[in-house]
């Protein structure tokens, strides 16, 4: 890594003056008279075999043939197999839902008001938690320890003391056998917070650094609360005739399809042997085998929001049930897209209302606009910020690049060439603009695939399992990677197209350097860009990371009326001292003291969605085929 970053500062690239408007890139770089290293002994100017086709690439080497075509990742409704209809009810509700589980392999029951797990199975350990030498799995890296120096804030009135370790009590101990399972050895912030916060019924929003464990932040203490207090009843008045409905006890929304299916495999690994079955559904996929799944049980259930509420309209799911309702990149999931559906399926159909539900939410950005709106789902919530809110982790080495565009395609090669052995991520900021540059690196003889909103779902699950298994080490994106993605060995993560808002940027970059490894993300950037250049330097400067002199520069440009900053500054309030917003004055009159109460956020707020002119009263369309919103606003993905 460390050679590599060597490398990368001996490349001949502009990166500490600043070029004035109009001028372009080093004279080396001009007019096609570059030569990347890779090719300069290459008589041929072609590194690597033969030319493929376009075509070829979705099947680089052959090596990823032969996936599965249906079910997604880790789809197939896990390992619940049994129907859960007729007469069904736990606790003596629907407790023959869960007798009838007794012979599953890792499938636990809740009898007579108990819990009683499965018993261990080998086989099942092995394909779920894997081996400590198995890279495939995410293991902690060298600065996990680090997270415990990153200073955490809780506002809200009564925040409990975190936890130190994952222990039983507070913990259910089948919680904790499962994490040990997972080589976790002890909790990352948000988790200490957030295990004794859910446990005391309290509301939260939780913004933590990418790669820090949100996700256990979430699944630990709802799995290990449904351990301890078991399903709720299914409501009488639907109980007897709901043979082919399920009633979930947690509902997890997320953004995209590949993240759904990321949370459910955790999701499964954390319910091993317990009554909970995890499910998931996403758009894009046969309806007709997520309902069968659905219909082998489901308590805890994984869904991009489109097509939940297609399953909510056919009568398959009901969330009369929901006692935890999460949101993970709750501020995507409350952006302009996914709003409507979002407050469709909380507040205008069966779910419990804010008082009678627990409602979680987790990203690693906040802007203030979401914080807003966010308060008509939460009651009486705790604010967690781990690190400044939309900060980035201080094991991602960042590095900006002045790069004209006619240049990319070059400076990229150089990086390509001189990138160590992980995978490499590389975003750009079109769906047309992802194959190109996947055709060119195919071309140029760098194994690359790309994944964008334009794929198929089966073409998306190969480029994402030849890019994981390294087949091809390096996967052109578009934002629909961006958020969420748990990819192990991702080392170098370059911004070919800079997103317009810096929040983006935060989470593009966060998919390297997690769970305390290491990782390197470079960005190329013109002036095409001055709208983030402000909110750049902020984030260096707070994650202190080495400064170029043309983005001070450029940025002070622009923050002196030189261009639009639209939401890429601090603007809309997302950055700056942005935290808990209430601590700043902000809502309703209540601002200074975190001890202030501010009573229900429900109601008083109006129709929050006024502010975002367009949304409202949109239809929902139909079904996104890529679990993203209908809404135009996103079809770059
Ligand atoms: N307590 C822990 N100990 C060791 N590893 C952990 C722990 N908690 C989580 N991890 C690992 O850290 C990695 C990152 O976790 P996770 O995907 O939940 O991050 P995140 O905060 O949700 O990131 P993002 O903001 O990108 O969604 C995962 O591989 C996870 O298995």
């Amino acid at each position: 890594m460390t050679d590599f970053t060597q490398q990368l500062s001996s490349l001949s690239i502009k990166d500490n003056a600043a070029p004035q408007q109009g001028e372009g890139a080093a004279p080396s770089q001009r007019a096609g008279g570059y030569i990347p290293p890779h090719l300069r002994n290459n008589p041929d100017g072609v590194f690597g075999g033969s030319r493929r086709s376009a075509a070829g690439r979705g099947n680089y080497g052959g090596g990823f043939g032969g996936e599965r075509r249906s079910g997604g990742y880790g789809n197939g409704g896990g390992f619940g197999g049994e129907r859960r209809r007729g007469g069904s009810g736990f606790g003596g509700g629907r407790g023959g839902g869960f007798g009838r589980n007794a012979s599953r392999p890792g499938v636990g029951r809740w009898v007579d008001g108990k819990h009683e797990p499965a018993p261990r199975n080998e086989k099942m350990e092995l394909e779920l938690f894997g081996t400590a030498e198995d890279s495939s799995f995410q293991s902690s890296g060298i600065n996990f320890d680090n997270y415990d120096d990153i200073p955490v804030e809780a506002s809200g009135e009564g925040v409990p003391e975190p936890i130190t370790s994952f222990t039983a009590p507070p913990l259910d101990p089948l919680l904790v056998e499962n994490v040990t399972l997972s080589r976790f050895i002890k909790p990352t912030p948000v988790q200490k917070y957030s295990v004794p916060i859910v446990a005391g019924g309290r509301d939260l929003m939780a913004c933590a650094q990418t790669g820090s464990g949100k996700t256990g932040g979430f699944l630990f203490p709802v799995l290990s609360e449904s351990y301890m207090n078991g399903p709720a009843e299914v409501p009488a008045s639907t109980g007897a005739f709901s043979s082919h409905k399920v009633y979930p006890t947690a509902l997890v929304m997320a953004p995209t399809r590949e993240l759904v299916s990321q949370i459910f495999d955790e999701a499964k690994k954390f319910s091993y042997r317990s009554w909970v079955r995890p499910a998931v559904v996403y758009g894009g996929a046969d309806i007709g085998s997520q309902i069968r799944n659905l219909d082998k049980g489901c308590d805890l259930l994984v869904a991009t929001p489109g097509r939940l509420k297609d399953l909510l309209e056919r009568g398959r799911v009901s969330l009369a049930n929901i006692k935890y309702l999460v949101l993970d990149e709750a501020d995507r999931m409350l952006d302009m897209g996914f709003e409507p559906q979002i407050r469709h399926i909380v507040q205008e159909c069966d779910m419990p209302d804010v008082e009678n539900r627990q409602t979680l939410m987790f990203s690693a950005t906040f802007p203030r606009d979401i914080q807003l709106l966010a308060r008509d789902f939460l009651r009486e919530y705790i604010f967690l910020s781990v690190g400044r809110v939309g900060s980035t982790s201080e094991n991602i080495t960042q590095k900006i690049l002045y790069v004209e565009d006619e240049e990319k395609k070059s400076v990229l090669l150089d990086l390509l060439s001189a990138g160590d052995a992980g995978l490499t991520i590389i975003f750009t900021e079109t769906k047309r603009m992802a194959d190109n540059l996947a055709d060119f690196l195919y071309d140029q003889g760098f194994p690359a695939t790309a994944i964008h909103g334009d794929r198929s779902q089966y073409e998306r699950e190969k480029a994402l399992a030849a890019f994981k298994s390294g087949t091809a080490p390096i996967l052109v994106a578009t934002a629909v990677a961006a958020r969420g993605l748990d990819i192990p060995n991702v080392s170098h993560v370059v911004n070919y197209d800079l997103p317009s808002d810096i929040d983006d940027y935060v989470h593009r970059i966060g998919r390297t350097g997690r769970a305390g490894n290491v990782g390197i993300a470079t960005a190329f950037f013109n002036r095409n860009n001055k709208n983030i250049a402000k909110g750049l330097t902020e984030l260096l400067s707070e994650s202190n990371q080495q400064m170029p002199d043309f983005l001070t520069k450029i940025a002070r440009e622009a923050s002196f009326g030189g261009g639009s900053r639209g939401r890429g500054g601090s603007s809309r309030g997302g950055r700056g001292p942005s935290r808990d917003f209430r601590r700043q004055g902000g809502g309703g009159g209540y601002g200074g003291s975190s001890s202030g109460g501010w009573g229900s956020s429900s109601g008083g707020w109006g129709s929050s969605s006024g502010g975002y002119g367009g949304r409202g009263g949109s239809s929902y369309g139909g079904e996104s085929s890529y679990g993203n919103p209908s809404s135009s606003a996103n079809s770059w993905w």
